[in-house]
């Protein structure tokens, strides 16, 4: 049943019943309407309250049926406009969620009772739409455009007391809000009904509306870089207030169909859709999600307390999780400790703000500093976040083999050193496993999880698992030098550095990028990220430094073309942001901004002078062109080699650790979007005219798809069962 009814006294009880979250389905907004045309007529009833089954009242429209050839044939705002109109009260009764088209439907009943840990919001924009059922309409009505402009453009979840703060809800309670909601629809009876009618409101203002909507459109611009749903918002929002209601709702409509045909609201839901599948994960063996059960984790230790691990830390503390804190020496300890405290200072700060208490369990987990492994012995699990240096891994591992308790996990956070041979050192590799945060990790929602060769079922569950509990999406990869998501941007930034051999600069290159819609462009990315980690990584393969052959030419290594560029900057002590000049100048080392640097120009033409290179006219689409098809390129070779189980786990951890555009889809749907044809015959031209660049030699997986006439990419999957499977 979509839909049930029940009666109290005179107050009918409508209930939403679509597990798992009473989405608005079509077979769902049917029942409404047949129960809402029952009890109107039905002279017993003198009010009503909607509510959810299984304390939730509704996560919004059915974003399956969007895409589905049975395209909704109700319309949300006509059953809102239908309950609103209605001359009997009807109480929403908003428990768990109210989100979307839940919080629409909510804001067309007459009064609103939330329970305390409800969370509600129009968060469509993060599926690349907007709030089609009257909800860009009836919000601003309600609580003013500011506000309303606020949750609408940042889709946000607004927990409960900051919604009866705001004017959402009329009450709050702390017991069932169904009982409540009952209790006040009796209270109404009678009582005038016309203020509770939202669409009828003015929407009240005192700024210049078109000012202040300006401002917002010109910033929207800047931070969303190219998505048009958050442009959108705001067009409707003006429309509230310039409009009647019945024009706002057509041009609420219009603008929903314009988005729709920018083919960003598909990539967007792709991505929804992606993130959630990735949590279902299969082995080749048959274990998967729903048939292993993960460990559960009551305390954890971090090891190192640097970049990575003070994240870390506040990450586990943040979840609940009493941690052990250690590090090498008191120097390290000290600073290590001040800034794990800053971090959960800030969090304890968001916890006030939601209203959270810690005495009602929502506090943060204890932390405990030290220098000595011995205090780690009875965690259920430990995070190793030292150096990249494989000889310190293994000793640190082969210390917490000997010291820990024989069933507790014990995690890695190497960003591409093999995982199976940091586990060969202990006693446990059953319990080794790769957990690849990303920084800063308290707030990067990806963790790629890496097995290795002898990882157990069991403890993939549990690192899943503890992705999940932390808030983050965690993705399967299989174990390979760099894993995925770095492994992709070996050829990325290649190109990149090879553009500025060809007479491009960093900030035009990252401009290029930026304009795509990445938060940030590779070199301003390299920057941050410390120009010096490749370059030892590079000089521990021989690649620069001493170890490299004498008589090598500068730009080629092994036979194949090499950039030299990044190399020569760190020789010169040019290490990015922390040194404070890289590609770019920064106010002082440790810096943030960057600015083009007249040193760096100055630089790449007496380079490009030095070894006779002719300037390419480039054309700024092959900028594009050759970063990002050479990173999917590389994708193809991901999957070919069975490091990912399918383009959904690349999209996602693309989507959600490299800062790549979301409404864009990652970049597989990107290429499958562009064509697989297409982005085969430039990466073919490319590598014709450049043997000696092994990277962009199109791949094996790529031909085949574009063979077969490069099928939509929920099809890929039948042409990938045929191909090796490392997970
Ligand atoms: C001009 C051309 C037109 C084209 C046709 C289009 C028709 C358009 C009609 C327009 C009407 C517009 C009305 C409107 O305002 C639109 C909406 O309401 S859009 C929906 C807005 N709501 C959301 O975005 C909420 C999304 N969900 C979440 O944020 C989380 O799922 C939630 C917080 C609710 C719960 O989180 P959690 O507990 O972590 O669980 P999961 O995320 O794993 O979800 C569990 C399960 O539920 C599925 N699911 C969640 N929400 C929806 C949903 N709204 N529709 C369908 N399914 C949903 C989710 O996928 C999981 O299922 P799996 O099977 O595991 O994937
Ligand atoms: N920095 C980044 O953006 C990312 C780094 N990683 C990986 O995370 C790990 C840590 O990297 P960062 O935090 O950047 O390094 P970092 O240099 O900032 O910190 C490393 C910390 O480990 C401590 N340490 C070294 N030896 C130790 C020992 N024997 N016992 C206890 N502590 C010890 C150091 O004192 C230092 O505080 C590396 O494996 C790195 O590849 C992974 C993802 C992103």
């Amino acid at each position: 049943m979509a839909a049930t009814r029940t009666l109290s006294h005179t107050v009918a009880v409508i209930k939403i019943n679509n597990p798992p979250v009473n989405a608005l389905s079509t077979p769902v907004c049917q029942a409404l309407i047949k129960e809402l045309a029952e009890v109107k007529k039905d002279p017993s009833v003198e009010a009503i309250v909607l509510c959810g089954a299984n304390g939730k009242f509704s996560a919004g429209a059915d974003i399956r049926e969007f895409s589905s050839a049975a395209r909704r044939t109700v319309s949300l705002e006509d059953i809102n406009a239908e309950i609103e109109s209605t001359t009997k009260p009807v109480v929403a009764a908003i428990e768990g969620v109210a989100l979307g088209g839940g919080l629409e439907l909510a804001l067309s009943c007459h009064y609103r009772v939330a329970h305390i840990k409800t969370v509600m919001g129009l968060p469509e924009v993060l599926i690349g739409i907007l709030p089609a059922a009257g909800g860009t309409q009836r919000l601003p009505r309600l609580i003013g455009i500011p506000a309303a402009l606020d949750i609408i453009v940042r889709g946000r979840h607004v927990p409960a007391t900051e919604a009866f703060q705001l004017g959402i809800v009329d009450e709050v309670v702390p017991s069932s809000a169904i009982a409540a909601a009952v209790q006040m629809a009796r209270k109404v009876i009678g009582k005038p009904m016309d203020s509770r009618r939202l669409s009828t409101n003015a929407v009240q203002y005192n700024i210049n509306v078109d000012a202040f909507l300006d401002t917002a459109l010109e910033k929207a611009k800047r931070q969303f870089r190219g998505a048009q749903a958050p442009l959108a918002c705001i067009e409707a929002v003006r429309a509230s207030a310039q409009l009647p209601y019945q024009r706002g709702i057509e041009k609420e409509r219009q603008l929903f169909a314009s988005l729709w045909a920018t083919g960003q609201p598909q990539a967007q839901q792709y991505a929804f859709f992606s993130e959630r599948n990735v949590g279902k994960w299969t082995l080749p063996s048959g274990e998967r999600w729903d048939n292993v059960r993960p460990c559960q984790i009551r305390t954890a230790a971090v090891i190192g307390l640097g970049t990575m691990g003070r994240g870390i830390v506040t990450s586990l503390s943040k979840s609940n999780i009493p941690v052990i804190a250690l590090e090498q020496d008191t120097k390290q300890l000290d600073s290590g400790k001040k800034a794990v405290n800053s971090l959960l200072e800030r969090e304890a700060e968001k916890l006030k703000k939601q209203g959270n208490s810690f005495a009602e369990g929502n506090g943060l987990g204890s932390v405990h500093f030290t220098l000595n492994f011995e205090d780690l012995k009875n965690v259920d699990l430990v995070i190793e976040a030292v150096y990249e240096n494989m000889n310190l891994k293994k000793d640190i591992f082969r210390k917490l083999s000997s010291i820990m308790k024989p069933d507790a996990f014990l995690c890695t956070n190497t960003s591409g050193l093999n995982i199976d041979e940091i586990a060969s050192v202990t006693n446990r590799p059953q319990l080794v496993i790769g957990t690849h945060f990303f920084s800063p990790a308290n707030i990067m929602r990806l963790l790629e999880v890496v097995r290795g060769r002898h990882t157990s079922p069991t403890t993939i569950a549990t690192a899943m698992s503890l992705g999940k509990m932390l808030g983050k999406v965690a993705v399967l990869v299989g174990n390979c030098p760099l894993f995925v998501g770095n492994r992709m941007l070996g050829p990325y930034l290649e190109q990149a550095n090879y553009l500025l051999e060809e007479g491009y600069y960093p900030e035009e290159v990252d401009q290029a990028l930026e304009e795509f819609g990445f938060a940030m462009g590779p070199f301003r990315m390299m920057d941050l990220a410390g120009l010096d980690v490749g370059w030892r990584s590079r000089m521990e393969k021989g690649l620069a430094g001493s170890g490299v052959p004498p008589g090598t030419p500068a730009r080629q290594r092994e036979g194949n073309r090499y950039c030299p560029l990044a190399d020569m900057l760190c020789e010169l002590g040019r290490f990015g942001q922390k040194s404070g000049k890289g590609w770019y100048q920064y106010e002082k080392p440790g810096g943030r901004h960057a600015h083009p640097d007249p040193w760096v120009r100055d630089f790449l033409a007496k380079y490009r002078k030095t070894y006779n290179i002719k300037q390419q006219a480039v054309h700024p689409e092959q900028i594009l062109q050759r970063c990002l098809y050479a990173l999917i390129n590389e994708g193809f070779r991901v999957l070919e080699d069975g490091i990912a189980s399918g383009p959904e786990d690349i999209d996602v951890i693309y989507n959600n650790g490299y800062g790549w555009p979301k409404h864009r889809g990652g970049p597989m749907y990107y290429a499958s979007a562009v064509g697989l044809h297409e982005v085969l015959m430039v990466l073919e031209g490319y590598h014709k005219a450049n043997p000696d660049v092994p990277s962009m030699k199109p791949s094996f997986l790529l031909k085949k798809l574009a063979a077969v006439g490069g099928p939509p990419i929920k099809e890929w999957r039948t042409q990938l069962g045929k191909l090796p499977n490392k997970l």
